[in-house]
């Protein structure tokens, strides 16, 4: 939640407009979520707004709900704030002292209303279930637009998820950021579920892995971290890439990694990279990592990207036209996570001054966005970065030259300047020595083409694309 009020926009301001837009926050997820979810989580919420709305905390009656509330609502009542609001506003968790906040929806509690917090009902066993398996309901296959992007990597994702210890296994999945690896986890640890709720699955973050092991060696608990880790059905393990240069977490994952293929158990990795492309891990992990299935995730593609914001939209409520999702989807081309954010902007600007969606409308919501990215990818911009990517010459992307050290980058240059820029073939071609459009079509097509069949190369892409967007 850190994007920009768009410019010229009034705000409401004072207590009795932090009170209405909690009010408004709460009705709406009264409305979006089950009645039992609602009564037991949102309801004892107590907000207060800060003065000039740059905050809202929400306190909560103990750790427990603490944890819930951020693993399950906070990202939905932080977007829910902001598209109601407008602008960003930083949400906060808080553990309510028993004294000191208000048993209603107060933005600034006052003397008058403070008193105790009741606790919230119990919860119930598919929660504390959820709180154990760490796993997001939301992300499921269903929410998960398929595209030429992810389909490989969704298709093998389905056949874990209905028959795990079978093929596949391990299955590694890597990609860019925000392409939907997590999403894809969680989907297969939420399809197990709903076919055998019994199942032991955990979802964990590397991160948290590694602080797993730091923990039980401190605090000499390394018995109970095995029944832990080694009684699974399936682990989902987040960006492995984490593990570089932990000895200790790397051995202990070896022997998770050991027991539970010896018991059948699967196990899913996500990694921004392949796994030879793994920096600082063990190679006895690496060939283990790539000893089941390994697939990648691409950025999705232009009617790919359409899809999501439709339906994204849709999930709000909104329906966006074809021709805006078009706009959008043509501008924000690195990752789903920026699409989002994108969306969130121009529902956001849509509703804060009531207009219609339209093409004019995202384009004045999005203008920060769309100034940095026409700032930033030049075809000059592009020919110098690749030029010292491959460390030939910037001239050389002009020149006749044709060894394949210098005409591979220059088609590859050429691929991106397609890829990234709204230029036209024909234009592309005169900014590289006046080549003609068919030259640039033949590159764009071959390493297109190139990029799906080989790693190497698309890792690379991946690099440029990267440094481009800055
Ligand atoms: N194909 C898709 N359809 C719908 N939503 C998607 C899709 N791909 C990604 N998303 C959404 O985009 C956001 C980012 O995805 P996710 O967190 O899974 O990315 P990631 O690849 O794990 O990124 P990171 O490497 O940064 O952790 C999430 O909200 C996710 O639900």
């Amino acid at each position: 939640m850190t994007e920009e009020l768009p410019r010229n926009t009034p705000h409401p301001s004072g207590p009795d407009a932090g009170q209405a837009l909690w009010q408004a926050c709460i009705e709406q997820l009264a409305q979006d979520l089950p009645a039992q979810q609602f009564n037991t989580w949102i309801k004892p919420l107590v907000a207060q707004v800060a003065g000039d709305f740059s905050r809202i905390t929400l306190y909560v009656p103990n750790r427990f709900t603490l944890d819930w509330i951020r693993a399950q609502y906070a990202g939905r009542i932080a977007a829910l704030v902001e598209s109601l609001y407008g602008q960003s506003i930083v949400l906060e968790l808080a553990l309510a002292q028993r004294t000191a906040v208000s048993r209603t929806h107060s933005v600034a509690p006052s003397p008058a209303n403070m008193g105790a917090v009741d606790p919230p009902a119990a919860p119930d066993d598919s929660a504390r279930g959820a709180l154990r398996n760490r796993l997001n309901a939301g992300l499921t296959f269903d929410t998960l637009v398929e595209g030429t992007a992810n389909r490989m990597a969704r298709a093998a994702a389905m056949h874990v998820a209905g028959m795990p210890g079978h093929l596949y296994n391990p299955l590694f999945i890597y990609g860019g950021v925000g392409l939907g690896k997590t999403h894809l986890v969680h989907a297969v640890g939420n399809k197990l579920l709903a076919d055998r709720p019994d199942a032991k699955v955990l979802y964990i973050h590397a991160e948290q892995f590694v602080s797993d092991v730091v923990k039980a060696y401190q605090r000499k608990t390394f018995d109970e971290f095995k029944e832990r880790y080694h009684s699974l059905d399936l682990l989902l393990i987040d960006d492995v890439q984490f593990f570089a240069n932990k000895d200790r977490t790397q051995e202990e994952f070896f022997n998770a990694f050991e027991a539970l293929l010896a018991k059948k158990s699967h196990i899913v990795m996500t990694s921004d990279t392949y796994p030879k492309g793994l920096a600082d891990i063990h190679e006895r992990l690496v060939s283990r990592f790539d000893s089941g299935l390994t697939v990648a995730i691409e950025p999705p593609e232009l009617e790919m990207r359409v899809a999501i914001l439709i339906n994204k939209a849709r999930a709000e409520n909104v329906e966006m036209p074809e021709e805006v999702a078009f706009f959008v989807a043509k501008n924000v081309r690195s990752n789903v996570r920026e699409l989002e954010g994108a969306l969130r902007k121009i529902l956001a600007y849509s509703r804060f001054n009531q207009k219609e969606i339209s093409i004019q409308l995202a384009r004045e919501a999005l203008r920060d966005l769309l100034s940095i990215q026409n700032r930033q990818i030049s075809v000059e911009n592009i020919q110098k970065t690749v030029a010292d990517y491959y460390k030939i010459k910037v001239a050389d992307m002009y020149s006749k030259k044709r060894p394949a050290s210098i005409a591979r980058p220059r088609q590859i240059a050429m691929y991106l300047a397609k890829e990234l820029t709204q230029k036209s073939l024909p234009e592309i071609g005169e900014l590289f020595g006046g080549r003609d459009h068919t030259t640039v079509l033949h590159a764009v097509r071959k390493i297109s083409a190139e990029r799906q069949q080989l790693t190497e190369l698309n890792q690379q892409l991946h690099v440029l694309e990267q440094t481009l967007k800055g």
